[in-house]
């Protein structure tokens, strides 16, 4: 049985059936054996491909059985979807190849019956890939973008109707890009300069970020992140340049007192410190004391000490600092919709249902926090969703139950790109090329 693929079905098994994010059972998976680079890429292929494509390939192997894919056992469900996807997807990989080894793998995991099964729905596969020609024409546009592009149905109708047929075709193709690294200088150790040109002497395919002033991004090849020395030694975090563009706006200056009220895993607490100089007080909470951990160690590698942990609900900050802080960042938890291509995953575990709750959440957050701002202070809220309910009707609302908060003009305190007339940022991928992102800061004004 060939262990690649047989440790493939096992990731993609883990992911849609325990709830494992794709890149951490990946990355244990790739831990727990010995592979070369070659198994290794083939592996990271067979893993996003397949959870990634996950709903398309459902679809596919629909269309030669007739029991919905939902019924059928999770292990025989994984290792169709991980077949189909090399049989339709992977040109290279001879299907003869895919079949053969998908019956022996089968054969660790189900009954004769099911191992007959498996092999007579991927030979059926290959011999007529017509029989799944995705379906075109009148009425069928959205199930078409929706299977070719790899993304929920529901995802799509929404954009279309939000966007229009080409910008939500664009939206979807952002998400199947593989992700740009980019990174944040950290400036309290060295300069943009100073790191772009150590990056560069190690080979790293990297240039400064046209967005925020410390961001770096490099589109091409660049070195392990596991084995790089400037990243142990805190030269530099892991950040998306949309997410850069919040501390900037929230503006912290050394020696005051600002509130993260969703923090973990401390991108922009972090960031916030570095602003500040690494002088004044940060109070960074989260709900879940195993996602400070890392906050607490990013800040250690990063030479911070301005940065106190709180395990906490958001909702209760108002009263534990009445009138205390200088500013406060709600960067609230959202459906994530800017960030899908980030997690291969995401799209699959996100609900319409889900979605409509967290408003509902983001508000409450919002409530309960602002009173801990002294008059005069400024209250940024952000998102990493393109979601109208979740960002402009929000502050909206928020707005209109709270008259001591007044909006300021958030698109002039953009680090470089300004946006001068725009009351509230929303940054989308497909227009802007960069995570979709909200921002939205208002300053309390009595
Ligand atoms: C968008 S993430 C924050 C990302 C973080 N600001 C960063 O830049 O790295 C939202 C966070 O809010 C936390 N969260 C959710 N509900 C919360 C609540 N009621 N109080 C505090 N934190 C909460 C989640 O655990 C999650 O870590």
């Amino acid at each position: 049985m060939d262990k690649v693929r047989a440790a493939a079905v096992e990731v993609v098994h883990d992911v849609f059936e325990n709830g494992a994010y794709a890149n951490v059972a990946l990355v244990n998976a790739l831990r727990n054996g010995s592979y070369s680079d070659i198994d290794r890429r083939f592996m990271t292929e067979l893993v996003y491909g397949t959870v990634k494509a996950a709903g398309t390939l459902d679809w596919i192997i629909r269309q030669y059985v007739s029991r919905p894919v939902s019924k059928m056992k999770p292990y025989i469900r994984a290792i169709l979807r991980v077949g189909a996807y090399q049989l339709r997807y992977l040109e290279k990989v001879p299907d003869a190849a895919v079949c053969n080894e998908s019956v022996e793998i089968a054969k660790k995991y189900g009954n004769a019956g099911e191992v007959k099964f498996v092999n007579a729905v991927l030979r059926n596969l290959a011999r007529s890939p017509e029989k799944a020609a995705f379906p075109e024409g009148k009425g069928k546009a959205t199930q078409h973008l929706a299977l070719s592009s790899m993304h929920p149905e529901w995802i799509v109708r929404r954009w279309i109707k939000q966007f229009g047929y080409d910008a939500a075709e664009r939206l979807c193709t952002f998400d199947n890009a593989p992700a740009v690294l980019s990174v944040r200088t950290n400036t309290l150790k060295t300069t943009r300069d100073g790191l772009l040109s150590k990056l560069l002497e190690e080979g790293w395919d990297a240039e400064a970020s046209e967005f925020a002033p410390e961001g770096i991004v490099c589109r091409g090849s660049h070195g392990s992140l596991d084995a790089s020395r400037l990243l142990a030694e805190g030269y530099f975090q892991v950040q998306d340049e949309s997410s850069m563009q919040v501390a900037h706006v929230l503006e912290p200056k050394p020696g005051e007192f600002v509130i993260d009220a969703c923090s973990a895993p401390g991108g922009k607490t972090t960031h916030i410190a570095q602003l500040m100089q690494n002088k004044g007080r940060i109070a960074a909470f989260d709900l879940y004391e195993v996602k400070l951990k890392k906050i607490n160690e990013n800040a250690e590698r990063l030479g911070i000490t301005c940065i106190e942990t709180h395990e906490g609900d958001a909702r209760n900050i108002g009263k534990l600092y009445s009138g205390m802080a200088d500013r406060l960042l709600v960067d609230a938890p959202c459906s994530g919709m800017g960030v899908l291509r980030r997690r291969a995953d995401a799209r699959w575990s996100k609900t319409e249902k889900g979605n409509a709750e967290l408003p509902a959440l983001q508000l409450e957050i919002l409530d309960g926090a602002v009173p801990a701002l002294k008059t005069g202070g400024i209250l940024v809220y952000s998102t990493c969703t393109i979601e109208p309910a979740e960002n402009q009707d929000v502050v909206t609302e928020f707005l209109k139950r709270h008259d001591e908060f007044v909006l300021e003009k958030t698109g002039s305190f953009l680090p470089l790109k300004k946006r001068p007339d725009e009351d509230m940022v929303q940054f989308y991928p497909h227009k802007d090329g960069i995570d979709g992102f909200f921002i939205a800061r208002m300053r309390k004004v009595k």
